[in-house]
């Protein structure tokens, strides 16, 4: 059971409230308010956008069955946690639990170990990560991961950057998806061609992160009056792989496509919203992939698309293509960011929901979360028992409500 301190810091709840929310709106006037209120959205999406995107979103969550094991839903891998960065690796591993993924374990130093033991038993914490074998260690696990997210408190020293250069090829050599946050990307500036070309490459740098990793790959400054350019550019130098710079308005890219999601968050630029994001991530990832492209009307984008929240900027006007118009182009490979599908058009300023919202917020226990993340699997139809879930769950955390109503980040 997560302890209330625990719930109140891990915010990652802030994904099961913002995909709650979204169910919700679908399921009657009364809740419309909830939403706007909760979201303090400038306008209230209209139910049929909001059905139409959490259609995609929950044609990837696997549904709860009698018939799974334990661990089939997702098991993934956070790779960091060191002396000094303890938070940012029970950050990253209580978001991925707390989205749905069913096992969550943390590769980090030995120092920390007990440290974010003590924060979680939902955790499985490995104190490997500074030990001589330390890829091996980590490799054994491996082939029981559905993805990794490499970086949350990992530090920058040198011993620990190389083993985390050795678990990140094991990880390409088994096809895993990784992503790569924080002093994951220290190093990743570091070595680019670590992970030059692997599709299944997730990048989410800060806007600092962002400039290190621009500034040494692109050997030069970016061009902070072209952000959506730099972040196309940075993509197609790394081999087209997926890049979301991080900011008042999320940046991502393939190297073909750029998206753009500017739907209002947390006001709180506290630490740990990064983490909270990667760990949500990396279990959306491996949905994502697990569902396929039949699953999300033809293409993956749309469900990034989705999943983020974002509006297409049908064109990107770079240097390099001097040109501003739709990148349509037709995937050539399963990567993260397919082109839209033909069938699907980008309504070109059309805002689509963003499920990961950051608003970091005193989420339920994690029991309660699971069982409310249960009537959103099971509830396609009405959401009854959905909004009963949240009522019981409500009279008994008030503070949900009230955060709720105002969207405010608790931590
Ligand atoms: N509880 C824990 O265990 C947590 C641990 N964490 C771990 O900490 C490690 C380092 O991560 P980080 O994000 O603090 O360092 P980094 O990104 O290098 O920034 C350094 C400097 O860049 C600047 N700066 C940053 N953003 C900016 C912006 N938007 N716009 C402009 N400037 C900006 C800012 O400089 P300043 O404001 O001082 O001028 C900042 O001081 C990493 O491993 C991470 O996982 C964190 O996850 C938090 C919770
Ligand atoms: N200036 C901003 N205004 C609104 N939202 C922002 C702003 N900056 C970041 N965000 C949102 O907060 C999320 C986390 O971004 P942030 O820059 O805090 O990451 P970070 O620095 O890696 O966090 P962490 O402290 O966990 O490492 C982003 O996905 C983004 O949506
Ligand atoms: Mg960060």
């Amino acid at each position: 059971m997560v302890t209330r301190a625990g719930a109140a810091t891990a915010v990652a709840g802030a994904v099961v409230v913002a995909l709650l929310s979204a169910a919700l709106a679908l399921y009657g006037p009364p809740l419309d308010a909830v939403l706007e209120r909760a979201f303090s959205l400038r306008k209230a999406h209209s139910i049929k956008d909001m059905e139409n995107t959490l259609q995609l979103v929950r044609n990837i969550i696997p549904p709860l069955s009698s018939t799974k094991h334990k661990g089939q839903d997702g098991r993934i891998g956070v790779v960091g946690g060191c002396q000094e960065y303890t938070g940012a690796p029970y950050f990253a591993a209580i978001s991925a639990l707390k989205v749905g993924a069913d096992l969550s374990h943390v590769f980090c130093a030995s120092a920390a170990a007990p440290v974010i033991k003590a924060y979680s038993p939902e955790l499985i914490v490995h104190p490997v990560l500074d030990s001589p074998n330390a890829v091996r260690e980590v490799e054994k696990w491996l082939p029981r991961l559905h993805a990794l997210v490499v970086g949350p408190g990992l530090g920058r020293d040198d011993a620990l950057l190389r083993n985390v250069q050795g678990i990140l090829e094991a990880s390409k050599a088994r096809d895993i998806p990784v992503v790569i946050d924080a002093d994951g990307l220290w190093l990743v500036a570091q070595q680019p061609a670590l992970i030059h070309g692997y599709r299944k490459a997730v990048l989410t740098p800060n806007h600092m992160e962002f400039s290190r990793l621009y500034d040494a790959v692109l050997r030069g400054p970016m061009d902070s009056d072209d952000s959506h350019g730099s972040v196309l550019r940075l993509s197609q130098a790394l081999g087209n792989v997926t890049v979301v710079q991080k900011g008042e308005r999320d940046i991502l890219s393939n190297g073909q496509q750029v998206l753009v999601c500017s739907q209002e968050g947390s006001s709180r630029r506290c630490g740990g919203q990064g983490d909270l994001l990667s760990g949500s991530l990396g279990v959306l990832v491996h949905w994502a992939l697990l569902a396929g492209p039949e699953k999300t009307n033809g293409g993956i984008s749309d469900l990034k698309l989705t999943i983020w929240g974002s509006e297409i900027e049908t064109g990107v006007k770079t240097r390099a293509q001097g040109s501003c118009g739709p990148q349509t182009t037709t995937p050539t490979s399963p990567h993260l960011l397919l082109s839209p599908s033909p069938q699907v058009q980008p309504s070109p300023g059309g805002r689509v929901w963003r499920l990961l919202s950051h608003q970091a917020v005193q989420p339920p226990s994690l029991p309660e979360a699971r069982s409310l993340h249960h009537h959103l699997r099971h509830d396609r139809r009405g959401g009854g028992s959905l909004q009963q879930a949240l009522r019981n769950l409500s009279p008994r955390r008030p503070e949900v409500n009230r955060h709720l109503g105002r969207g405010r980040a608790c931590v």
